[in-house]
């Protein structure tokens, strides 16, 4: 499986312990930056991730930010995205289950690496459970639809 995976600053150093737990599980990465802790903005690294998502550059991918919640607002405005910023185990399970989340977004600030590593675990190991799940995903996209 092939993932894509950004961060701004305040998630640099998640998304490159993240990487290497990916690519010890044989995994492909597509990384979209940032390259260090120089302060950057991460709208633009949200954008890159859902669009390489949206094209099936990458099947999932993965934001890191300060909380997760900005990178997640931000992908959540690409049409398609269904981002989830998470920070339990339980969540990762149900928001691939339930929502069919296509992203997944971690806070280095909030959330210690080995945390975010089972996260990270639980949700690629999680699968979309469809039936009523389905009809909840589709209306998100038709509410999309109708924002256009
Ligand atoms: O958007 C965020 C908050 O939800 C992210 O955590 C950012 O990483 C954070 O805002 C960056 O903050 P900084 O003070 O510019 O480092």
């Amino acid at each position: 499986m092939k993932l894509a995976i950004a961060s701004d600053h305040g998630g640099f150093r998640l998304k490159e312990a993240v990487k290497a737990y990916l690519a010890e599980k044989g995994l492909e990465v597509l990384d979209f930056g940032c390259t260090g802790t120089e302060s950057v903005d991460f709208p633009g690294y949200a954008k890159k991730v859902g669009d390489a998502v949206n094209a099936g550059e990458a099947k999932l991918g993965i934001l890191c930010c300060g909380t997760g919640i900005g990178m997640s607002i931000a992908a959540n405005k690409l049409n398609g995205i269904r981002a989830a910023a998470v920070g339990d185990v339980f969540t990762a399970k149900a928001t691939r289950e339930h929502n069919d989340s296509n992203i997944l977004c971690l806070g280095e600030r909030v959330t210690g690496e080995g945390l975010a590593l089972a996260i990270v675990d639980t949700w690629l190991n999680a699968e979309f459970l469809g039936g009523r799940h389905a009809q909840r995903v589709n209306a998100i996209s038709n509410l999309e639809a109708e924002l256009c």
